[in-house]
């Protein structure tokens, strides 16, 4: 196999982007020590709107196009993404060949002052940036405010830290991968935050004809992490929608079984319909098929479409 002499990597400019992207480069370089490998930063829409709720904005692939854009041109070859944020509607001409192994996929909680969720005293204030966060956090405690967060890692910090949250939760991966797992109180048992589709693991993104990338980068791949994510993936794919819709989708490989989970809540946490199932791992895509059917057959697309219904307010 012919060897790289130059990978230009695609890469949001924050700060969890840039550690993505290097710890790709750095993978790279382990292989192939003699290629020079380089970051192409750039600002996505994602980045630029940073003063309302990410839902509201909604437009799936948010963080995603300006990347696309640079594959396209030949800029880059590659784009790393944080795979929960790639659309499950990704195809030729682009191909997403990487799914990393998998960082810790859990939901954690920070604050100043309390330990846990259920130490927060009734009506406190709990930030997240996500409906799915939301949804589940309401259900379990609904004595208190779940109120919207936006920003990057950082920005949520310095809001917690400013005293408009007694607490926050954020994916638990972000924060170990900034240096900020210090930050976390408690994590989240799956159980109490089911994940969302991809969280915790890395994808990469090229152009589906560049067959040369794709050999260069198999090593990079973790087989377990891709099963897994093809079953979440599968259950977002069937149920369609936006990221305006609580929708959670798990799975977990043991040995030769893979065992599935995925919920759609209403954002109210007052109805979270739950589905699960376990089936060999080389079935992963049909067994994230199936648990979404369940889904669906308790009511969950009527849920789906009417909150992924066009919003007049949206720019
Ligand atoms: N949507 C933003 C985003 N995309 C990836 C991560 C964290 C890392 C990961 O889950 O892979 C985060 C932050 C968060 O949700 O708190």
């Amino acid at each position: 196999m012919s060897q790289p002499s130059r990978l230009v990597i695609a890469t949001r400019a924050s700060r969890l982007a840039l550690w993505q992207a290097h710890h790709v480069k750095a993978q790279l370089l382990a292989l192939y020590p003699d290629c020079q490998v380089e970051l192409l930063e750039l600002t996505t829409k994602g980045d630029q709107i940073l003063d309302r709720t990410l839902s509201k904005v909604g437009g799936k692939g948010l963080f995603v196009k300006e990347l696309e854009a640079a594959l396209l041109d030949g800029r880059a070859d590659m784009a790393v993404h944080s795979l929960k944020d790639v659309p499950v509607e990704l195809g030729p001409p682009f191909a997403l060949p990487i799914i990393m192994e998998r960082a810790d996929p859990r939901d954690a909680f920070v604050s100043n002052q309390f330990g846990s969720l259920a130490e927060l005293p009734e009506g406190a204030v709990v930030g997240t940036s996500s409906l799915r966060r939301e949804s589940q956090i309401r259900a379990a405690y609904p004595q208190l405010h779940v109120q919207p967060l936006r920003g990057n890692l950082d920005t949520r910090l310095s809001k917690l830290d400013a005293g408009q949250y007694a607490g926050i939760v954020l994916a638990a991966a972000g924060l170990e991968r900034l240096g900020l797992a210090d930050r976390i109180r408690s994590y989240l048992s799956t159980d109490e935050s089911l994940p969302s589709a991809g969280q915790g693991a890395l994808g990469i993104e090229i152009m589906d004809e560049r067959a040369d990338l794709r050999a260069w980068l198999a090593p990079l791949a973790c087989a377990r992490t891709t099963a897994c994510a093809l079953a979440e993936r599968a259950v977002s794919r069937v149920l369609g929608g936006s990221c305006q819709v609580p929708l959670a989708a798990y799975a977990q490989a043991d040995d030769n079984l893979l065992h599935v989970q995925a919920l759609v809540g209403r954002p109210d946490g007052r109805l979270i319909l739950r589905a699960q199932q376990s089936g060999p791992i080389d079935a992963a895509k049909s067994i994230g098929t199936d648990v979404a059917r369940q889904l669906q057959a308790q009511g969950a697309q009527a849920i789906v479409d009417a909150l992924s219904a066009p919003d007049p307010d949206q720019v």
